[in-house]
């Protein structure tokens, strides 16, 4: 094909004409000689050579000879290459022979294993957790923050071998990774914290640290990232929240805070409803902490979406000192400088699982950019599945993981009783169910509409009954758990949005009317009962309606906590044991009756991803 362009083929077909040269000037120049002239000639020639020498003859003999060798070796280097050819194919043949004799060899659960780790380094998040700066520069920090100048476990504990530490831990069933873990300190009072939050735990009955605090508090003291992951109910907002406060002191009284100053440190949280009650802690806390006069008061503001920032200009009036949040509004607030992070050393997540894992994790990066420097950051949840684990310990520094009990298991507090209970049969039955315990008690449903109808129903059978899902508005919001958290109403009816983190006061009994899809959804939603070492009863209403997978997820969790399996439970075959595939737990959501491979939570999150590319919605707020 003539890839010349125009130009240069006009140019060449332009090029200067010919200049003719005379006869007498070209030395190449033959004289035509007519046919017949010149086949004499040539016959005249032959007939001379004929009479050629015998010189002449030997020579020609040697030149054929030599032309016969150049044949010959020409044909042996060409037989040569064949050979080599044939020896690459058959190599090729025989590696890929091999390869599938090695493929027959592996068992149906090491071939599952591979497909599962395929899909999961397919999904595996490689942008990091952290601020746009950080990664755009690359910085990556390699040490730990000295946020703490003053703090150190007493010396006795110092002094305890590291065979000691983890007979304790083993004790207490904690399990740790990570580089020069700090040791578990097995009560408050060798904490070092002040007298008055001291005094105040022991007013509340907080005597002595639940596991995820006797071996997280020391490692939030020493300036660590930390990965906390411990059962719904156990304490873990305490265990975020005293190192903050106890780093905001130590900040206050180094330098007292003015307006304009702050914050120290924030808590964000994936729900209005829990960013309230940890503000409501934290408040709490600090004033038990100033009560006696010989610690200063601490500010703290909450920053959500549907309350008026207005309501809370006191605070703002004031330096900052602790900031509770839900990204959205924090981003607002801080897109529109009404605080800055530029003191901000502490980063906090709670339920961080829900955080990060539905494409949020875009909000929090956006977060991470308007801190200044290096940060202390730990996240913490009662499931954290391997996929948020890895990415997050990716993300932090040095990070220490502590992890009670598997990640994503029931609370053992909980006596969990499913039952079969017919779709048309629910409402009817959800009333006899009521008089299993007094109240306090909440009913979960994944269905607004049918959130709603419970409501309605109770009302009209006079049960003093409160609802709350994502479509009510703020105030009604409030206004329920207000209510149901003091004791007026009876009976709260809710979608999953309270299910993450609430604390409520001795909840009897948790009614879960349609069971979620995600098993991580349920363990949520029975761990509001059976909190701070109390048991509590969660019944659950299965049906045909049921996925089978859900099902066989609830199975495995209630044989893992060693719950009463009932028999129509019992006899659901897990397919995966008849093909002989593996029967480890999903890591995207930690369900054990499913491979990642036919994950609800992972299509969801698919769907999701879809359609917010279609709308351009970038499913951020909150
Ligand atoms: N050391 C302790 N001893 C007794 N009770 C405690 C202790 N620490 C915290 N609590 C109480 O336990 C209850 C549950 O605590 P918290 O809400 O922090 O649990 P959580 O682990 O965050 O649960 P979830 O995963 O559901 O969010 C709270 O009422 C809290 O006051």
């Amino acid at each position: 094909m003539d890839t010349q362009p125009d130009s240069k083929r006009r140019r060449v077909e332009r090029s200067p004409l010919p200049t003719f040269k005379l006869d007498d000037e070209d030395d190449t120049y033959e004289p035509y000689i007519p046919v017949a002239q010149r086949r004499q000639a040539k016959l005249a020639k032959l007939t001379s050579w004929g009479a050629n020498s015998d010189k002449e003859r030997t020579r020609r003999q040697q030149r054929e000879q030599e032309e016969r060798e150049d044949e010959a070796n020409e044909e042996e280097a060409r037989r040569e290459t064949l050979r080599k050819e044939r020896t690459l194919l058959m190599e090729a043949q025989e590696v890929h022979s091999k390869k599938a004799a090695e493929d027959a060899k592996k068992t149906e659960e090491e071939k599952t294993q591979e497909a599962d780790d395929k899909i999961f380094n397919a999904i595996k998040s490689h942008k990091m957790l952290a601020s746009d700066m950080e990664l755009a520069k690359g910085i990556q920090y390699t040490e730990s923050l000295k946020t703490r100048y003053v703090w150190r476990p007493p010396k006795y504990i110092r002094d305890r071998s590291e065979e000691e530490n983890e007979r304790i831990r083993k004790k207490y069933h904690i399990l740790v990774e990570g580089e020069d873990i700090p040791p578990p300190i097995e009560h408050f009072a060798d904490m070092k914290l002040p007298d008055s939050i001291f005094k105040y735990l022991k007013s509340h009955r907080i005597v002595s640290p639940t596991p995820i605090q006797l071996q997280g508090i020391p490692t939030a003291f020493s300036g660590r990232d930390l990965i906390g992951i411990a059962f719904t109910g156990s304490g873990k907002t305490l265990a975020f929240c005293i190192p903050l406060i106890m780093l905001a002191l130590e900040e206050e009284m180094k330098m007292p805070f003015i307006r304009g100053e702050g914050p120290v440190g924030i808590v964000l949280c994936p729900s209005r409803e829990l960013a309230n009650q940890t503000y409501e802690n934290v408040v709490e806390w600090c004033s038990a902490v100033a009560k006696e006069g010989k610690y200063p008061q601490l500010n703290t503001l909450l920053c959500i979406g549907g309350i008026s920032m207005n309501e809370q200009s006191h605070v703002m009036s004031k330096g900052l000192h602790i900031v509770v949040a839900t990204p959205g509004r924090l981003i607002d607030m801080l897109e529109k400088k009404r605080f800055t992070f530029s003191n901000c050393k502490y980063l906090c997540m709670d339920e961080a699982d829900r955080m990060i894992d539905l494409g949020f994790e875009d909000d929090v990066r956006n977060i991470m950019s308007f801190f200044k420097r290096q940060r202390q950051t730990l996240l913490f949840s009662a499931t954290m599945p391997k996929k948020i684990q890895d990415f997050a310990q990716q993300s932090l520094t040095l990070p220490i993981l502590v992890n009670v009990g598997r990640a994503g298991a029931a609370n053992l507090d909980v006596l969990q009783v499913v039952e079969y209970v017919k779709q048309e049969a629910k409402m009817v039955y959800l009333l006899e169910c009521l008089q299993k315990t007094p109240p306090p008690v909440i009913i979960f449903s994944e269905i607004k509409n049918e959130v709603d109808d419970i409501q309605e129903y109770l009302l009209l059978k006079g049960v003093e009954a409160v609802a709350i899902h994502g479509s009510k508005t703020q105030e009604e919001r409030q206004y329920a758990i207000k209510s149901f958290k003091s004791g007026a109403k009876d009976v709260m009816v809710a979608s999953g949005v309270a299910s993450k983190g609430l604390d409520f006061n001795e909840i009897q009994h948790v009614i879960i009317f349609s069971m979620p899809k995600e098993i991580e959804d349920y363990v949520h939603q029975i761990g509001r009962t059976g909190r701070s070492g109390k048991t509590g009863i969660a019944t659950t209403f299965v049906n045909m309606n049921t996925p089978e997978q859900t099902l066989l997820d609830l199975k495995y969790l209630l044989m893992e906590a060693g719950q009463k399996v009932p028999p129509f439970l019992a006899t659901i075959e897990d397919p995966r044991a008849a093909q002989g595939g593996s029967l480890k737990g999903c890591p995207v959501c930690g369900g054990l009756g499913h491979g990642i491979s036919n994950c609800p939570k992972l299509e969801d999150a698919q769907r999701r991803q879809m359609a917010s590319h279609r709308t351009g919605d970038d499913g951020g707020a909150y």
